[in-house]
């Protein structure tokens, strides 16, 4: 086979396995075996610069220093959540609904995962633009950033256009690792995950983000009824193209099968790999969702149930024994 037909295969080889271990965190070959595959493409895309595709997996290492960061309009606002921290705060958030609709109301709950918001938008299936959250009209294009996640796909399944939006958290076990670092280099630490990932997120040098194991949960497609007509249609599609999602998502019928599925998780929340805050509770049906719309600045169709904050153990001594 000629060069341009190894890169070609080298480069799907190595992103599927990519996919399956960073979004399925099921890995196919072992580190070594990845590691000479992408050492091979490292020396033909090297020796044939014209040959390197888009989505290669050689882009997701090392990096360059950006200049700055520019401004991003989103065509669909980045709203923000209300909050509910009881049941008769659930209870409420049904009755408004019911109040709005005939339909009965299906919900999906997820878990609400600590991190930052992002939106990415794919054109023909190819990443072209990633950004903040900002104050939810306009964020900051971190693109080049958010490459260097292995588990933002380059390229989807399918040349669709899309715009998609997700949650970047760091691990706790890649957060403790950073600090120790941090405190090996005399840097300050930084104070939980959330702030770990959002700092890494600004940081202009992008290699430094290649080395931050940072990772993410898709969530929502952004403004399009093409991929399915509910929510959990569209988690389905999302995870069709190729994008990570948070597998702990459940359909459920009533508020109260939702609290009960709140409380479950605040028990079983410390065993988890990653921070989350709470759940997310949202409306199946987009149908509905569109009937129920938007307050001035958070859709009326879901709402965060918001867990008391979690107490460190060495916060918890500070407070016993001071
Ligand atoms: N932090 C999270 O895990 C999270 C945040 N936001 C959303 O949904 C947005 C989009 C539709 C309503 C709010 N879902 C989530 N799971």
């Amino acid at each position: 086979m000629d060069v341009k037909e190894r890169i070609k295969e080298l480069t799907e080889i190595l992103t599927k396995y990519d996919y399956h271990y960073h979004v399925l965190d099921e890995p196919l070959v072992d580190d070594a075996t990845y590691d000479s595959l992408l050492a091979e493409l490292k020396k033909l895309e090297k020796e044939n610069p014209g040959l390197v595709l888009a989505h290669s997996p050689t882009k997701r290492v090392g990096g360059k220093v950006l200049a700055g960061f520019k401004a991003v309009q989103h065509g669909t606002p980045m709203l923000s959540l209300g909050n509910a921290f009881n049941s008769s705060d659930l209870e409420d958030f049904a009755i408004r609904a019911k109040k709005k609709t005939s339909q009965p109301l299906t919900y999906v709950a997820e878990l609400k995962i600590d991190g930052l918001a992002v939106t990415l938008t794919y054109e023909n299936g190819m990443l072209v633009r990633g950004a903040t959250r900002g104050d939810g009209q306009t964020g900051e294009d971190i693109t080049e950033n958010l490459k260097k996640i292995k588990s933002i796909p380059l390229k989807l399944t399918q040349p669709v256009n899309i715009e998609v939006r997700g949650e970047v958290y760091m691990p706790k076990l890649a957060f403790d690792k950073l600090n120790e670092q941090r405190k090996q280099e005399e840097k300050p630490q930084f104070a939980n995950p959330r702030n770990a990932a959002a700092g890494t997120l600004r940081q202009l040098d992008t290699s430094i983000v290649a080395k931050r194991n940072l990772s993410i949960f898709f969530y929502s497609i952004a403004n399009s009824d093409e991929f399915g007509s509910t929510h959990s249609e569209n988690l389905s599609a999302l995870k069709e193209l190729g994008f990570r999602v948070n597998p702990n998502y459940k359909k459920l019928s009533s508020i109260e099968e939702v609290y009960a599925y709140c409380n479950d998780w605040q028990q079983k929340r410390e065993n988890l790999p990653y921070e989350i805050d709470g759940v997310v509770i949202k409306i199946d049906s987009l149908s509905i969702q569109r009937e129920l719309g938007y307050t001035a600045k958070s859709p009326r169709w879901a709402i965060a149930y918001k867990f008391p904050a979690q107490r460190s153990f060495s916060k918890l001594l500070d407070v016993t024994f001071t």
